[in-house]
């Protein structure tokens, strides 16, 4: 899936000018804080938004399975009529395949939809939109909601469903350690702007957090912070690797986890203390 020079403007909020390449056969996570973009993003790049300006080349519809926050389904509905009515418009739909998906999520075909929590509600559409197996998979916060048992459940199921064929995923998520070792590229939005796109390795390896006594803090080595936090004794915040040599040995520069690039990364610096 790709998109070029895609704006969409939603009252005060203007998503774009941005660009996007999901990659085939890999897993692709989405991040960024309440508000940036996601979900305008995924609605527009799937056509439910008109777009603005800027074109999208997606596979063909049939192609792609999308599972967003908010159930389509009729909340009167039991869980095995939504089925019917949905499948009936998946080409390639596998009925067995996605029975089991219902018996590892513990739904019941004939509970109703509006009875269902929100996790289940979640794993009903997730279930939905994996059912034809589809080249692409667009989830929308598909952990929100889930235990931790079956967030992990949903990663392995997510997992292999990668393995098979060339399948490719699109998910956004604010549980940043749903992507850690599970995807290959990560796109950060941040108001409206895509402010990083890549490999999640390299940028794993283009920042190192860093934790220092605020003595070691100095006219050099300040401005080079990102996020900067300062206590009553220490500091911390992310820097560019490229950045390492001006910080002093006192200095602890660590491998960062995608959580403290996120937040350090949006948190504007703290200089008042
Ligand atoms: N119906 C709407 N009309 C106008 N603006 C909207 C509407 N819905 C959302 N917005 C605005 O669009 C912006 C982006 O919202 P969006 O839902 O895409 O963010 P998000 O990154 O998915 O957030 P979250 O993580 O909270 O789900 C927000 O500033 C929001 O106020």
């Amino acid at each position: 899936m790709e998109a070029v020079g895609l704006v969409k403007r939603r009252d005060d909020f203007t998503l774009g000018p941005l660009d996007l390449r999901v990659p085939r056969g890999f897993v692709t996570g989405m991040v960024g804080a309440n508000g940036a973009g996601k979900t305008t993003l995924l609605r527009t790049l799937l056509g439910l938004f008109r777009a603005d300006a800027g074109s999208v080349a997606v596979p063909p519809m049939g192609q792609v399975g999308v599972a967003f926050d908010q159930p389509f389904v009729l909340p009167y509905w039991r869980v095995r009529d939504a089925v019917a009515a949905y499948a009936a418009f998946r080409p390639g739909w596998d009925q067995d395949w996605f029975d089991g998906l219902l018996s590892r999520f513990g739904l019941r075909a004939d509970a109703r939809v509006k009875d269902l929590s929100r996790g289940e509600g979640n794993k009903l559409m997730i279930a939905l939109a994996m059912g034809n197996h589809p080249e692409l998979l667009i989830l929308d916060e598909p952990t929100s909601g889930l235990d931790p048992a079956a967030r992990a459940d949903l990663i392995d199921l997510l997992r292999e469903h990668m393995r098979r064929e060339e399948a490719s995923l699109l998910f956004s998520t604010h549980i940043t350690s749903d992507l850690e070792h599970f995807a290959d590229y990560l796109v950060f939005i941040d108001r409206g702007q895509i402010v990083y796109s890549g490999a999640l390795d390299q940028l794993i390896e283009d920042f190192a957090y860093v934790q220092g006594a605020l003595e070691d803090l100095t006219t050099q080595n300040t401005p080079l912070i990102r996020g900067l936090r300062r206590g009553r004794a220490s500091f911390d915040g992310i820097v560019r690797t490229a950045d390492s040599a001006a910080f002093g040995p006192g200095i602890r520069l660590e491998t960062p986890t995608i959580e403290q690039i996120a937040v350090h990364h949006e948190r504007p610096n703290d200089e008042e203390h």
